[in-house]
């Protein structure tokens, strides 16, 4: 297992770091140290040049250049302008080299990046953004401190164009923009540099799940009976119950109007809905549901536990209808938009609000699917390969989290660990799959 690491928003990270006992200097010191050993060990002592900003992430660059020089690393700076903060003017006056201005310093092997981190407020200045992009392009590998300067911390965003990045080493915590697009996809391996912060919160990385242990004394049905509800095109809802069944749950059944083809054998057809057996750990709903909006309004009905994907999300038209439903709502980001709007605020904030506007937990899906809880909490997935963009892997993950909230996970965790499981099947499965080989790495 691994553990579930914290994630945090810009302002939270400030009040981590106020709350730290070492102190601000102290902390200064290990981001810088971090930052150093990180690009010493990816890179190997190549010649550096470090861009330094106004900000505290300047300050860790300074911190950075002397430690790399105590290494013997050839090492210069160049710095957009005076520090304005006490800790990096302090970290300035340690480092008793020249300092080049950013617009003239000619390129070195290796780029280091401490323009602006979490402290970013809008777009840098073009001539700014413009040596950025040149220095980066130029060097052979360009390390991000903390976050790639033109980053938002909280959004993802890119407030002003970014260069692609080889490292970029966090401190003390990942930020929503390590794990939101479109900024992660720009910043190549992502390290945490351990920094002293201890700050666990609501918002995380998912970790590796723990998941229920099969009993000895186990019965078909007590390790979980998924019922799936059958649409128009009953293809999708084939992947999901396959996928279900091999997610562990005891006993998978299909109710439909005609026999589908494909199915292991070992998945029950039944004509009859039954939606309220109470042998029903959870019902799954919309995969290949097509134009048939009684069969959410059915599925509605059922006091069961239930997951609903894909076309049901069209069909419940007010989110408010959720609540109380026990429910996990699986939306790609055009089913989320049409359900609940054009929400303001990041992917992290839109989740949220959705999850409390239905009082369902929303698995918001993407390059960057996040879970979000009524309750507040966010899990972020780590990075997935995008060969998952084919179709059918939603109605697999369908599947997989209806299976395991049938074995007993309660609702935010089962959809935490099947997003989890999802992008560890992905890449064992290769980028030629297709969403049926999914399925059979589980
Ligand atoms: N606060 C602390 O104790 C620590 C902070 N750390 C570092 O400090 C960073 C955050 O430092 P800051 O809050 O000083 O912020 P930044 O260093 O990210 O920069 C923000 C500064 O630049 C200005 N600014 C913002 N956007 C600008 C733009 N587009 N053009 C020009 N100026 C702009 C802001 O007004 C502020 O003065 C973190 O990312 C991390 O690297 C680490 O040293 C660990 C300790
Ligand atoms: N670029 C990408 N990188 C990683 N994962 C992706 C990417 N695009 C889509 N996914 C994942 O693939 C799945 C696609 O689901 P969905 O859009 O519902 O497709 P379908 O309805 O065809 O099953 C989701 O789990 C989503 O998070
Ligand atoms: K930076």
């Amino acid at each position: 297992m691994t553990a579930h690491r914290p994630i945090l928003a810009a302002a939270a990270m400030r009040t981590a770091e106020a709350a730290a006992t070492c102190g601000l200097t102290e902390l200064m010191e290990r981001a810088g140290r971090g930052l150093a050993e990180a690009a010493l060990r990816f890179a190997g002592p190549m010649p550096a040049l470090v861009l330094c900003g106004p900000g505290n992430n300047g300050g860790d660059g300074y911190v950075a250049a002397r430690l790399l020089r105590e290494r013997g690393c050839p090492v210069r700076i160049a710095a957009s302008g005076e520090p304005n903060t006490d800790l990096a003017r302090a970290a300035r006056s340690q480092w008793n080299g020249p300092i080049e201005a950013l617009d003239e310093a000619p390129p070195a092997p290796l780029l280091i990046d401490c323009l602006f981190g979490t402290g970013l407020k809008r777009a840098l200045e073009v001539a700014v953004s413009e040596a950025l992009i040149t220095l980066v392009e130029a060097s052979h590998i360009a390390v991000a401190a903390d976050l790639p300067s033109g980053v938002e911390a909280d959004s993802g965003a890119r407030l002003s164009p970014v260069p692609d990045f080889d490292l970029t080493v966090a401190f003390g915590a990942l930020k929503p923009a390590h794990r939101l697009m479109p900024a992660m996809a720009g910043m190549g391996r992502v390290v945490l540099a351990d920094i002293g912060i201890d700050a666990p919160g609501p918002w995380f990385e998912i970790g590796e799940p723990v998941l229920p242990s099969i009993a000895p004394d186990a019965h078909k049905f007590s390790r979980g009976l998924v019922h799936c509800l059958a649409g128009e095109m009953p293809g999708a809802i084939a992947l999901s119950a396959k996928a279900a069944a091999h997610s562990g749950a005891g006993y998978v059944r299909i109710s439909t109007s005609l026999p589908i083809a494909g199915l292991p054998l070992s998945v029950v057809q039944v004509g009859d809905a039954q939606v309220n057996d109470p042998k029903i750990g959870c019902l799954l709903v919309g995969p290949g549901l097509g134009k048939l909006p009684q069969l959410l309004t059915l599925a509605l009905v059922s006091h069961r536990p239930k997951v609903i994907d894909a076309d049901a999300i069209g069909h419940i038209g007010e989110p408010g209808r959720l609540k109380g439903q026990d429910a996990v709502l699986t939306p790609h980001a055009g089913e989320f938009e049409r359900l609940f709007g054009a929400l303001p605020g990041t992917k992290a904030e839109q989740a949220l609000a959705a999850a409390e506007a239905s009082g369902a937990v929303v698995v918001f899906k993407g390059p960057d699917t996040l879970v979000a809880s009524p309750d507040g909490r966010i899990g972020f997935a780590p990075p997935a390969p995008a060969w998952l963009a084919t179709a059918g892997t939603g109605d697999v993950l369908a599947g997989m989290i209806a299976a395991l909230r049938a074995r007993g996970l309660p609702a935010f965790e089962a959809a935490c660990a099947g997003v989890w499981l999802q992008g560890r099947a992905a890449e064992r499965a290769g980028a030629s799959m297709i969403a049926d080989d999914l399925v059979a790495q589980l």
